[in-house]
């Protein structure tokens, strides 16, 4: 039974039943035998049944598992009425009693001490410590595929840290279908949601806010500490009219016992209301949405997995969250490049803590929000009978001849605009081709330009091309409107055929891509 919370510290509902020992310094405990054998033993203060049994010699076969909640041999049963004065039973004891006994919920637990739900916290996959009193207790989403129309192949998680300190402290929540989960480790890890002081509220986006109204329902004390912009969302989301806020300020700080927290505004740096929280003892930055991958994993730290996994991860996450975004992340490096950083925690994916790794990913987050080209053209474009492809593969022909460039083909309806954007964050060149539809371009082809008109990639040099049939204008002109928004470089004139290319527009084809190689290399000499 989990006695007390490892970091209880409102003793007022401490259980009494198989620790007895914690509240009178002695106690008698009558023992029946299997044999039918009755003896009297004593039980010392902070002794559990277990110990008492063992330090008497009543019941050698008690404790095979070492206190681990699994042999179930120290079952104890209470009365109803005591049942409910209990510290909250965890996944694992539940799991334990109900393979032993199916009146759990009545008046059934497990009769261990304070230790073992130590080793039992920090061995337990649900929870993980990153540092002294610092653990992670978010949640791992294998199965979500998409994000707001973004998909994310390796699911993602939403990332929550527990402070334990004279206050506790609980940083961002869980997606709300997680709610439960959430609360049941901070339950587990407080000791209670009573027990629970704050709830730092660093971005207001469901994802990481969504569960706080469950809590705020079973912990009405609890403050949300925010900066003012997060309360006006949070409010325009949420039911907040119970929410005991406490607004912090840029630069601010929260006393929690031994540490000192602090906030930063970062805003836009997701949303406007985006704010990091920093640990100074430990040098520890909560960095909200800023270097977070979607990337699900049983491993917590960067270096328990595969860095060229999670560095794509970030890549895709800062092209299509982030990548519009690039000024207000600019700044918000420029105010954290002054903050001491050992470990970064972000609200999704592997946090990191290998050095090496953290400058790599700062690295790599000043290269991406200036969209630092590298030599790579990448060809946007769709198709109905080939002849917009076989343009394409003859464009993409032309690149290869001249050499030193690598060049990504991507058909936008075998291509997700997720991939189409990664790609696009730091390419040199993009070609974007579409046959004429209607007068049109392409519908997939505008849903591309639409979201990279919106993620607004820097710096590109672009070239169009297509097939049509009698009026050559139509998909060119809305191609143009695309490149012109996000102040593309067209280098190259557009490629036309009508219907299919014929031997003169293929060596068109081949000129045009050899002449964006030539441009592309040009650019990136140095
Ligand atoms: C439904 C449909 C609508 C079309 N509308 C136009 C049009 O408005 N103007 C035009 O010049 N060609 C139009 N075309 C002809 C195509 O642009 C032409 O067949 C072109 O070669 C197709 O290129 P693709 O082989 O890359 O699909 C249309 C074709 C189809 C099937």
């Amino acid at each position: 039974m989990l006695t007390t919370s490892l970091f209880s510290k409102k003793s007022g509902n401490l259980p009494f039943v198989g620790v007895a020992g914690r509240l009178f310094s002695s106690y008698k405990l009558n023992v029946v035998l299997r044999d039918g054998e009755k003896k009297e033993i004593k039980y010392e203060k902070g002794e559990t049944l277990y110990e008492a049994a063992s330090n008497n010699k009543v019941m050698s076969v008690l404790g095979q598992c070492g206190g681990n909640m699994s042999c179930t041999m120290c079952q104890i049963y209470t009365k109803p009425e005591d049942f409910k004065k209990l510290s909250p039973m965890q996944d694992q004891e539940k799991d334990a009693l109900g393979h032993a006994n199916k009146r759990i919920e009545e008046r059934s637990r497990l009769s261990l001490k304070e230790e073992k739900t130590i080793k039992a916290i920090e061995k337990d996959p649900r929870i993980k410590k990153i540092a002294d009193n610092i653990y992670w207790n978010g949640y791992v989403d294998f199965q979500v595929r998409d994000f707001h129309g973004y998909l994310t192949p390796n699911g993602s998680t939403y990332n929550s840290y527990f402070i334990n300190d004279k206050k506790t402290a609980v940083i961002d929540s869980v997606k709300y279908p997680f709610a439960n989960r959430w609360l049941d480790k901070i339950e587990y890890l407080a000791g209670g949601l009573e027990n629970l002081d704050y709830v730092i509220c660093n971005h207001a986006e469901p994802d990481h806010s969504s569960s706080i109204q469950y809590l705020t329902q079973k912990a009405p004390e609890v403050e949300i500490v925010c900066n003012e912009k997060c309360q006006t969302a949070l409010s325009q989301h949420f039911n907040t009219t119970n929410w005991n806020f406490k607004i912090v300020g840029h630069g601010e700080s929260l006393n929690l016992g031994n540490k000192t927290i602090q906030f930063y505004n970062t805003p836009l740096s997701h949303w406007p209301e985006s704010m990091v929280t920093y640990d100074p003892s430990e040098q520890m930055l909560f960095s909200m949405d800023i270097f977070g991958q979607h990337y699900a994993s049983s491993k917590r730290f960067d270096d328990e997995v595969k860095w060229d996994d999670i560095e794509h991860e970030a890549k895709v996450y800062y092209a299509n969250i982030l990548m519009r975004l690039s000024l207000p992340v600019q700044k918000s490096l420029k105010l954290l490049g002054g903050v001491p950083v050992k470990v970064i925690c972000p609200s999704h994916g592997q946090i990191f803590r290998n050095p090496e790794n953290i400058n790599k990913m700062i690295q790599n987050y000043v290269d991406w929000s200036n969209c630092k080209p590298i030599k790579k053209i990448v060809i946007i474009y769709d198709t109905m009978w080939q002849s917009t492809e076989k343009m394409a593969y003859h464009i993409l022909d032309g690149i290869q001849k001249v050499g030193g460039v690598k060049v990504k083909l991507m058909n936008v309806r075998r291509n997700h605009i997720t991939d189409i954007a990664t790609e696009v964050l730091d390419c040199a060149a993009m070609v974007v081709g579409s046959p004429v539809l209607n007068e049109h371009m392409m519908p997939e082809v505008a849903s591309a330009l639409t979201y990279l008109e919106g993620l607004r990639p820097k710096d590109k040099l672009a070239m169009m091309f297509g097939s049509y049939g009698w009026s050559s204008g139509g998909a060119i002109k809305d191609i143009k409107r695309y490149l012109d928004s996000i102040r593309a470089t067209i280098v190259h004139p557009e490629v036309l055929s009508q219907f299919k290319p014929d031997q003169e527009v293929i060596e068109e084809c081949h000129k045009a891509g050899e002449t964006l190689a030539r441009e592309v290399l040009k650019k990136l000499q140095n």
